[in-house]
């Protein structure tokens, strides 16, 4: 799970707080959508939960451990890709996902197992020994997905993950994100593709100018805006209603 309590972040003198008093929770079990315009600040809340910044204030838990206080405890429950993933170019597939099994720690038997599983479920068999420096944008995509699993986190934290994915590549991550939150995991993922997200979240938040305007299930976040037609409105209308202006 992710807890945040009253979590706020401001770059720099800018003044105005990119997130400010953030209050979500995150449960296990569940994949949950990020939803908000450019410049919402959903990229600076995953930051904040990967430990890559510090909020200014609040409180941020991953599994109930603080992020702040303990980094690298909270960080080895976490699986990250971050948005426009573009992992270490000096190095094969192969070589960076041993790299990244190195780094967690995954057993010899284990990563012999989950490597060509993973590699094979994204159609990376053919590439994993060349160069990251070769690959299209959608592998690097796919080896970063494939990184961010090695040690089978209980929280899965992808910005943006469908960006540059070809549709069968899709399916599978949706399917993969699927299989993890049914496995009792902790699904956190930020996206702009809203038909993506209305069938794939069980709840959702809308995050607009750094405060949150919506958080729920989607029939909730209908009700929440109320109207004869509210069963019908797609996840498109609700969002250009609760973020316009
Ligand atoms: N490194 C930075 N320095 C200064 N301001 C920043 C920095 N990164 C982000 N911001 C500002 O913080 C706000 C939130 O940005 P953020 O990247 O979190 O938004 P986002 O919701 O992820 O946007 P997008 O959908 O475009 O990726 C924006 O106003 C942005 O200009």
């Amino acid at each position: 799970m992710i807890w945040f309590g009253n979590v706020s972040k401001t770059y720099g003198k800018s003044g105005r707080p990119a997130v400010e008093g953030l209050q979500l929770s995150v449960e296990r079990g569940e994949i949950f959508g990020f939803l908000g315009p450019n410049g919402a600040g959903k990229t600076t809340t995953i930051k904040m939960v990967t430990g890559i910044l510090e909020p200014d204030a609040g409180e941020i838990e991953v599994d109930g451990i603080s992020i702040v206080d303990h980094p690298v405890e909270a960080k080895r429950k976490i699986g990250y890709v971050p948005d426009g993933a573009d992992p270490y170019p000096r190095l094969t597939g192969l070589e960076y996902l041993t790299f990244m099994a190195d780094i967690h720690q995954v057993g010899a038997d284990i990563r012999k197992q989950r490597i060509p599983e993973w590699v094979e479920r994204f159609g990376m068999e053919s590439a994993i020994g060349n160069l990251i420096d070769s690959y299209s944008r959608g592998m690097k995509q796919k080896i970063s997905l494939i990184a961010s699993m090695i040690h089978q986190p209980p929280v899965w934290i992808l910005d943006e993950p469908m960006v540059g994915l070809d549709p069968r590549s899709s399916a599978i991550l949706k399917e993969e994100m699927r299989r993890h939150s049914d496995r009792g995991n902790t699904v956190f993922f930020s996206t702009h593709v809203l038909e993506v997200a209305e069938r794939l979240c069980d709840r959702l938040a809308i995050l607009k100018e750094g405060r949150l305007v919506a958080t729920g299930k989607l029939e909730q976040l209908r009700q929440g805006t109320g109207g004869d037609v509210a069963d019908e409105q797609t996840l498109e209308n609700l969002f250009l209603e609760l973020t316009e202006g």
